[in-house]
C-alpha cells in the first residue's frame, strides 16, 4: 500500500500543477488496503470532499493499474492529519457510513459531500466578507475583536455578540467574516446567516403553512446563528416570540448567536422588554463611522483588490470629500475605475473630480443629515447612535439639538423628516431644538462660534 501512494504521489506530482500536488494530494495518507479495497485519510472535510470530486477517478484508475485488479478507493475524514506526521489507526468510519459504536465523535458525524455542500451553501456565507478583506481603525477595532474572539470560541466568550450602528459600516461584512471562520475551523458546524426581513418572512410562511415545528426545529439545531439587522423584528410580535424561543433553546446550549442593528438595544423601539435585556446580557459593541485615515486605508485596499493604482493622494481627497460609510466609499471608488478605465485615463485628482462630478456637487451643495450627525457626534465627543438615541443627559441632549438645528439649516429636510432621522422623533422635538439652538446663539457668542466652526466643517 505504501508502495503504490509513492508511485501514486509521484505520477500525479507530475501530471499537476506544483500548488494543487502541495494543496490536495500531499495532504492525504493511505489507511489500509483490505479485500480490494483501499481507504485514504483526508485531513478536513474541505480537502476530502475535493479529493472526492476531482481525484478519486484518477487515483482509482492508477490502483486498479498498479494492483491490476479492480479497486475500491474510499476517502475517509481524520481530522488527526492535521499536524501529525503518520497517518492513523484502522478503527475509521468509511466517508458515507453510519459510523459505528466504540468510534470517535467526530468520524460519527461524517455524512456525504453533497449534504456537506450543501450545508455550506444553507449558512448562506458570503465567503468574500473575511476578517482578511476588512480594513480596521478607531471606529471598528473593539467590534473586530470582539467578532474575533468570538469565532475563535463560539458559545464560549460572549453570548450573544450584539454589533450595533449606522448603516453600511461593516456590521454584515463582520458577522460573515466570523461564520467564514468558523466554517474554516469546522466545516460540519450547522451555521445560518439570516437578514432579520428574512426570518419575518420565514415565521409568516411557516404560520400559512403551520410548520412551525419544522421552524423550531431547524433554528434551534443550529450552532452558529447570524442574524443581520435585528429592527426589522420592530412590531412583528410573533417573529419576536418563535425568535425569544430560538434565542433561549440556542443560549442554553451553548451555542453562539450574534445579532447586529442598526441601534444599541434599549433603543430598539417595538421591540418586547425580554427581548431586549436578552440581546443586552452578552455584549454589544458600537461600529462607528471610519475616521480619516480609515477611509483612506479601505479605498486604498479595495482598489488593490481590483488590481487598480490608487495614489495616496487621490485616496485623501476621497476620503476627504465622503465621509460618511463605507458603502458610499465603495460606491465611489467603482466609478472613479469605470471612468479611468473608460476613458483610459490615470486615476489623478482631476480625473477623480470629474468622475465624481454628481456626488461631489450634491455632497458640497447639500449636506447630509448622516453627515451633520457624525460631524457634530466628533465634535463632542460622543457616539453617533447617541443622536438616535432616547436617552436625555445634558451631555448629548444638547449636542442632538445642535445636529437638529444645523440638519434644518444646512438641509432640504422638513421637520418630521429630520425627527425621523433622528431616531424617530416628534417633529415638535425637533422645532423645539432648532428654537432653542437659534435663541442661543443670538445671546451667546461662544455658542455662535461653536456652531460657525461645525459650518465651516461641515461645508467642507
Ligand atoms: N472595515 C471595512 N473594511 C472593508 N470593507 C468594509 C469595511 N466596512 C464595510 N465594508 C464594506 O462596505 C460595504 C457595506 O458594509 P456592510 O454591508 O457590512 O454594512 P452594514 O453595517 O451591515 O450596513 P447595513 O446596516 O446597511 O446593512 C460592504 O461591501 C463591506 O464589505
Amino acid at each position: 500500500m505504501e508502495n503504490f501512494w509513492q508511485t501514486c504521489s509521484a505520477m500525479l506530482e507530475q501530471e499537476l500543477t506544483p500548488q494543487q500536488f502541495s494543496a490536495w494530494i500531499k495532504p492525504l495518507a493511505p489507511l489500509d488496503f483490505e479485500d480490494g479495497r483501499l481507504r485514504i485519510a483526508a485531513p478536513n472535510r474541505f480537502k476530502l470532499d475535493w479529493v472526492k470530486t476531482q481525484f478519486a477517478s484518477r487515483i482509482t484508475t492508477l490502483a486498479t493499474e498498479y494492483w491490476e485488479a479492480p479497486i475500491e478507493v474510499q476517502f475517509v475524514l481524520d481530522p488527526r492529519l492535521n499536524g501529525a506526521k503518520r497517518p492513523v489507526t484502522v478503527s475509521m468510519a468509511v466517508a458515507d457510513g453510519n459510523g459505528s459504536g466504540g468510534q470517535p465523535d467526530v468520524l460519527e458525524r461524517i455524512e456525504t459531500p453533497v449534504a456537506d455542500n450543501s450545508r455550506r451553501e444553507q449558512s448562506r456565507i458570503n465567503t468574500a466578507l473575511t476578517f482578511e478583506s476588512f480594513v480596521t481603525g478607531k471606529a471598528n477595532q473593539l467590534a473586530r475583536a470582539a467578532a474575533i474572539q468570538v469565532a475563535t470560541n463560539p458559545g464560549v466568550s460572549y453570548n450573544p455578540l450584539f454589533l450595533y450602528g449606522g448603516v453600511g459600516l461593516g456590521k454584515t461584512h463582520l458577522i460573515h467574516a466570523i461564520g467564514n471562520q468558523v466554517l474554516a475551523d469546522n466545516p460540519n458546524v450547522r451555521i445560518r446567516y439570516i437578514h432579520a426581513e428574512q426570518y419575518v418572512r420565514d415565521v409568516v410562511t411557516a404560520y400559512q403553512r403551520k410548520g412551525f415545528d419544522d421552524f423550531k426545529r431547524y433554528y434551534h439545531s443550529l450552532d452558529l446563528l447570524l442574524i443581520d439587522d435585528i429592527q426589522f423584528f420592530a412590531g412583528k410580535s410573533r417573529t419576536q416570540e418563535e425568535f425569544f424561543y430560538a434565542f433561549e433553546a440556542l443560549i442554553a446550549a451553548k451555542k453562539q448567536i450574534i445579532i447586529t442593528s442598526d441601534t444599541y438595544p434599549k433603543e430598539i423601539t417595538g421591540m418586547d422588554d425580554r427581548l431586549i435585556s436578552r440581546f443586552d446580557s452578552g455584549l454589544t459593541v458600537a461600529v462607528e463611522p471610519p475616521e480619516l485615515e480609515m477611509r483612506v486605508a479601505i479605498l486604498l485596499k479595495k482598489a488593490a483588490q481590483e488590481g487598480a493604482v490608487l495614489s495616496d493622494d487621490v485616496a485623501f481627497f476621497v476620503a476627504k470629500h465622503l465621509r460618511s460609510n463605507v458603502r458610499e466609499l465603495e460606491g465611489a471608488l467603482r466609478k472613479i475605475l469605470a471612468y479611468s478605465r473608460f476613458h483610459g485615463k490615470d486615476i489623478t485628482i482631476d480625473v477623480v473630480k470629474d468622475a465624481l462630478k454628481d456626488l461631489l456637487s450634491v455632497q458640497n451643495r447639500q449636506i447630509s443629515v448622516e453627515n451633520i450627525q457624525k460631524t457634530v457626534a466628533d465634535f463632542f465627543n460622543i457616539k453617533v447612535a447617541d443622536m438616535y438615541s432616547k436617552k436625555r443627559p445634558a451631555n448629548i441632549a444638547r449636542p442632538r439639538q445642535i445636529a437638529m438645528y444645523l440638519a434644518k439649516e444646512l438641509t432640504q429636510k422638513s421637520l418630521p423628516e429630520i425627527g425621523d432621522l433622528f431616531g424617530g422623533r416628534d417633529h415638535t422635538t425637533v422645532l423645539h431644538a432648532v428654537r432653542k439652538i437659534a435663541a442661543d446663539r443670538s445671546k451667546n457668542p461662544e455658542v455662535n462660534h461653536e456652531l460657525h466652526v461645525l459650518e465651516q466643517t461641515l461645508k467642507g
